[in-house]
């Protein structure tokens, strides 16, 4: 997403690798030659039984002992004499051994000292005296100048190298905590993202506007935290965003530190949970020093539940989170306000926080960003449309009236998908149709059209929608069906209703709710009372239908039974809605006993619905199975006509096609 640590320059960094690298292999270089013409003078070896031999061949001038070596300096004629046997020409060994001839030599004088030309190891041949004596040969012990080669040898192999070595990475250390390694969590591989400017501004995020004014707020205190601290008002450290995945949290905490014109530090809660102790705690003492550093600035966490989770042990306790979680509790108690830094968290589980994260002083701000609705989504579809082109057709109030549930992310996805799609067929522009298309890409997959089901199959499905939306339009309460497809999706849809919403509704009544799930249930009633048989497909239909119900007698005080009190309560708000039981065991079972009597009665009415209109039932699924997909309008033709009732005229009929559909029933492995 972003680039990591923008604020270390790349190209200084690599100038530093490139010196080091070319001054290493400069040494190995001048070390490894220097070495070698050291060598190219230094002595040969030789066996003890060449050494006997060339003494008794007078060809030794001298010989020197040390403790393990002999060392044989020749006569010049038999030195002359082994070169050339050895395919040298005297004289033409390495420049470096000339050199060193001449200057030991002192230009050429005979009497001066040489070199040994061999040596060999010492054996204890106490005839080796006398054969020397013999051969009238000069014999001393312990050459001080090989030792002195050998110290300078040492010192140019080893010694130099080393220091060398050394002195480079002593630099190179200096240079690294200095300049680069911009956060020290950089140093531990946690994905920290910093950005100079965000560039993103409020008008970017669209909808939220509460949670935009309360930002405002944050935003001038970043722009002057004197106003504020002059008062003696405490300055907020922390807010929480809080809503459903995809609604724009990150997005708008970036808009904070683009209004507020401050660096952008985001990492993400995951990021500090390690499996060694320590190492998270460790990472959030250098991310606020960091921060601190940078002030005034913004720093983002997301998904802080990953570590503020609560530390009651009966979610599971863990000393890796815990030790991390009091780290940022005790960071956030020790840091300045004054400077300028605001840390902002998101989440979408606040219920599982722990408290102390809450406290004043902390994350004491709770910022609200839920799922838009339909002013809000038209506002997101708006933003996002800015930059694609789009035809006259395009109504966006239709989409987002179609696409009630859906967030942030969902819609930018939409009218990214719409483009390509306008791409795909060669349009320069954007139209309606791509749009449509692109909510039903984004809700249920993209078509699946190398998925042949057999012709069973299809009747099967087709009978289970028509169900659906024969049902729909047999009752009162409904809204009416706009389009019914059987044409399989990715996304496990095998076929699916759509209905024409009318317009956002945040109420429904009792009477609403029943029409629904007997609506879910029409789809199973069809397949038994068609084929006497029932089938798999009904599982999303079954699972909608006891969520409205259970919902109708623990929540909504829709049971007579139960009345108004209240049984459940919902536990993630922002996730799933998931609700628990707060009642007794006993009464647990008595709910369960209720919403079995609701979904009995809600299907035997869908059956009795479908039983009582088989015609028409029969007709629009033969039309299905053949069409794949067809129309509210042509549905409601054929209903008509079975039920002989007249076409209303044509205006109201057409300004209702023109909207796209909202998926209802979709069903699906
Ligand atoms: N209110 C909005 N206005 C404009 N664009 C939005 C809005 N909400 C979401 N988006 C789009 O959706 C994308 C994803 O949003 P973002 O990452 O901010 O969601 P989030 O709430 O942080 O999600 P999560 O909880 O999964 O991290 C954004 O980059 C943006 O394109
Ligand atoms: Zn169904």
């Amino acid at each position: 997403m972003d680039n990591n640590n923008k604020n270390r320059d790349p190209n200084h960094n690599r100038q530093g690798w490139g010196i080091i690298l070319i001054t290493t292999l400069l040494v190995t270089f001048m070390v490894m030659g220097l070495y070698s013409m050291m060598r190219g003078s230094g002595p040969e070896e030789i066996s003890y039984d060449k050494f006997l031999t060339l003494i008794d061949d007078k060809k030794v001038q001298e010989v020197s002992l040390n403790s393990d070596r002999i060392y044989i300096t020749l006569t010049d004629e038999a030195r002359q004499e082994e070169l050339e046997e050895n395919g040298q020409i005297a004289n033409t060994g390495n420049i470096w051994s000339q050199m060193q001839e001449q200057i030991q030599t002192g230009s050429g004088d005979e009497e001066a000292k040489r070199d040994p030309d061999y040596y060999t190891g010492y054996v204890n041949d106490y005839t080796l005296v006398e054969r020397l004596d013999e051969a009238g040969v000069e014999f001393k012990s312990q050459p001080a100048d090989t030792v002195g080669q050998t110290l300078l040898e040492l010192f140019l192999t080893v010694i130099l190298p080393i220091g060398l070595m050394a002195a480079m990475l002593v630099w190179l250390m200096r240079k690294m905590t200095k300049g680069g390694g911009v956060m020290g969590i950089g140093k531990s591989n946690a994905k920290m993202y910093m950005e100079k400017e965000t560039g993103v501004t409020f008008q970017d995020v669209a909808g939220e506007d509460e949670a935009k004014e309360s930002l405002q707020e944050v935003v001038d205190f970043l722009h002057n935290p004197g106003k504020y601290s002059g008062i003696g008002a405490k300055l907020p450290k922390g807010a929480l965003l809080v809503g459903p995945p995809g609604t724009g949290k990150t997005l708008l905490a970036k808009a904070v530190a683009g209004e507020a014109k401050v660096p952008f530090f985001s990492l993400s809660g995951s990021a500090f949970v390690e499996m060694y102790v320590g190492v998270g705690a460790s990472r959030v003492r250098d991310l606020f020093k960091q921060a601190q550093q940078q002030a005034p600035c913004i720093v983002f966490i997301d998904e802080i539940d990953a570590i503020g989770k609560t530390r009651d042990s009966s979610l599971g306790g863990n000393d890796e989170r815990e030790q991390t979680l009091n780290q940022l509790l005790a960071e956030m108690d020790g840091f300045d306000t004054n400077k300028g830094l605001l840390i902002l968290a998101a989440t979408n589980r606040p219920e599982i926080l722990d408290p102390a994260l809450l406290r004043p002083g902390r994350f004491d701000r709770r910022i609200i960003v839920d799922k838009p609705d339909l002013k809000g989504r038209v506002e997101i579809l708006k933003v996002h449309a800015k930059d694609v082109r789009m035809d006259e057709s395009v109504d966006l109030e239709a989409i987002a009236l179609a696409t009630s549930g859906a967030v942030g992310s969902d819609l930018a996805n939409m009218i990214n998908e719409a483009a390509i799609n306008a791409v795909k067929h060669g349009r320069q522009v954007v139209s309606q149709k791509d749009l449509f298309e692109a909510v039903e890409v984004v809700l249920v997959g993209k078509e699946k059209k190398d998925r042949i089901m057999s012709k069973e199959e299809r009747q099967i499905v087709s009978y289970h929608e028509v169900g659906h939306a024969l049902v729909t339009a047999l009752q009162k309460n409904t809204e009416p069906v706009q389009k019914i497809t059987i044409v399989p999706r990715t996304m496990g849809a095998l076929g699916y209703v759509m209905q024409t919403p009318e317009e956002e509704k945040f109420l429904n009544t009792k009477k609403e709710l029943e029409a629904m799930i007997v609506v879910a249930l029409g789809g199973r009633a069809a397949e038994e009372i068609v084929f006497d048989t029932v089938t798999t497909g009904a599982a999303n239909d079954i699972e909608q239908a006891t969520k409205i119900a259970r919902a109708m007698i623990t929540q909504y005080g829709m049971s007579e039974r139960f009345g108004l009190m209240g049984l459940e309560s919902i536990q993630n708000r922002y996730l799933d809605g998931r609700a628990v039981l707060n009642c007794g065991d006993a009464t647990a079972g008595e709910i369960d006993e209720e919403v079995m009597k609701m979904l009995k009665g809600a299907y035997a009415e869908a059956k009795k619905l479908l039983a009582e209109n088989r015609e028409a039932l029969d007709k629009i699924a033969a039309f299905l199975i053949e069409k794949e997909t067809i129309t509210g309008k042509e549905f409601m033709k054929i209903f008509r006509e079975v039920k002989g009732i007249p076409e209303p005229d044509e205006t109201e009929e057409s300004s209702s096609t023109e909207r796209e559909g909202r998926i209802v029933m979709k069903d699906g492995e």
